[in-house]
């Protein structure tokens, strides 16, 4: 039987700010191949990677789009990084295509009006809000201080975790962002006696905050610190320009934190619909490229495999309705007929189940962990969509900290 080959472009950074490129482009790869291989999937259809560079940089990102544009036979984009995907993803429709990010976390780009053709198996930062504020619910916290760093992602999530605290009836009692040094801010922060204090910012800048927050004392079992749980393990022992802060007197700081991180791997043992579970897909991955787990884009990986499913199980719907003629994108019809099979996707991946809210950003679980005596330990896992909490291990606190001095009310003799 003829094959028709579908043409889908993937822009990976394979260096720079986020080098996920180097494990999400072997794990797209392998979903092509295991699409190609179903043959109850796009029968009679081949699926063609088309790979680009973009060193997660938005200006070589757009110009590898150009590059792709070329190929009037490409009507599907994969891109990663936030920076890469905001300038493609707000221009790709005006070319009636269809992009679909495995690397981009910026709340911003929940947009409709802005991206009308972008969904993102990525899910955006704002997932770990409504997880931070199930915890100050938990423990009884109102009074809660933001500290971020100065760049986009960051600036976007705390905007979010602002408007759903103020919904919460809970204070914000000081938000203090920083760009290089976070000293002022950290001093801030121990004017106004904040206890519960949750942190947006990038690992390196997270080893300067944690030296500023010794200096100040503002740390040990008075104060609760959130911060981000996508940092490489033992970041807070690498050495870092400008932190003067021993090994010990980091770790003291650190100690008795929370982090929030976003599930990509699915966190029961499901089939998933290429047919493997998790411990599969990682085994195939790992022989992909030697060392692929110290690769950049290995927590990621689930994701970029999940993106082309995504594409091929809507292609597969679209193909019902449309001709083959009418996979191209000199016309509207499969940008919109991709669209709306996207929309209504709901299948079992590998990083969990993939469905899409109306913005086409990913709703997923969020896991909660907490660093005692220098090990982080997994608390929880909680989804915010399905409001599902499942407990995993207790704290070891006497009981929670208060979210401020507690004045000893003096009843009248
Ligand atoms: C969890 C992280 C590291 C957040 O940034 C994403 C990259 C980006 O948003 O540019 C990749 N995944």
């Amino acid at each position: 039987v003829a094959t028709t080959d579908i043409f889908v472009g993937g822009i990976f950074p394979m260096s720079g700010g986020w080098s996920g490129g180097q494990a999400c482009y072997p794990a797209a790869q392998m979903a092509v191949e295991d699409v190609n291989n179903r043959s109850d999937i796009l029968q009679g259809y081949k699926i063609n990677l088309v790979k680009k560079d973009s060193k997660c940089d938005a200006g070589l990102g757009t110009r590898k789009f150009y590059d792709l544009l070329q190929d009037s036979r490409i009507f599907t984009l994969l891109t990663g990084c936030s920076s890469v995907s905001t300038p493609i993803a707000e221009s790709a429709y005006l070319w009636n295509i269809n992009v679909m990010a495995y690397g981009a976390s910026s709340p911003a780009l929940s947009n409709r009006s802005r991206f009308p053709s972008f969904f993102r198996t990525h899910p955006s930062a704002n997932l770990h809000n409504p997880t931070r504020i199930k915890l100050f619910q938990m423990f009884g916290w109102k009074r809660i201080g933001i500290i971020s760093q100065g760049s986009e992602v960051f600036e976007s999530t705390a905007k979010d975790l602002r408007t759903r605290l103020i919904q919460e009836n809970m204070e914000i009692v000081t938000q203090q962002s920083f760009h290089a040094d976070p000293k002022v801010a950290v001093q801030n922060l121990k004017k106004v006696d904040v206890r519960i204090i949750v942190g947006l910012f990038y690992e390196g800048a997270a080893r300067k905050v944690m030296c500023e927050a010794f200096k100040e004392k503002l740390f040990g079992n008075r104060y609760v610190w959130f911060l981000i749980g996508w940092y490489k393990h033992g970041w807070h022992k690498v050495p870092e320009k400008g932190v003067d802060c021993t090994e010990d007197e980091m770790a003291d700081t650190v100690e008795g934190h929370f982090t929030t991180e976003i599930l990509m791997l699915n966190p029961t043992n499901d089939t998933t619909v290429s047919g493997m579970n998790t411990q599969e897909f990682l085994q195939r991955l790992s022989n992909t490229t030697t060392d692929i787990h110290l690769k950049g884009g290995y927590e990621e990986a689930p994701l970029a495999y999940d993106a082309i499913w995504a594409i091929a199980i809507a292609l597969n719907n679209s193909i019902q309705r449309l001709q083959t003629s009418d996979l191209t994108r000199n016309n509207g019809l499969i940008l919109n007929d991709m669209y709306r099979s996207l929309n209504a996707s709901s299948f079992t991946g590998i990083s969990g189940t993939v469905v899409f809210d109306s913005d086409g950003s990913r709703m997923a679980w969020t896991k909660v962990e907490r660093m005692e005596n220098g090990v982080y330990k997994e608390i929880l896992i909680y989804h915010a969509e399905k409001k599902i909490m499942k407990r995993i291990n207790k704290i070891n606190w006497k009981q929670p900290p208060k979210d401020r001095t507690m004045t000893v009310k003096r009843t009248l003799k």
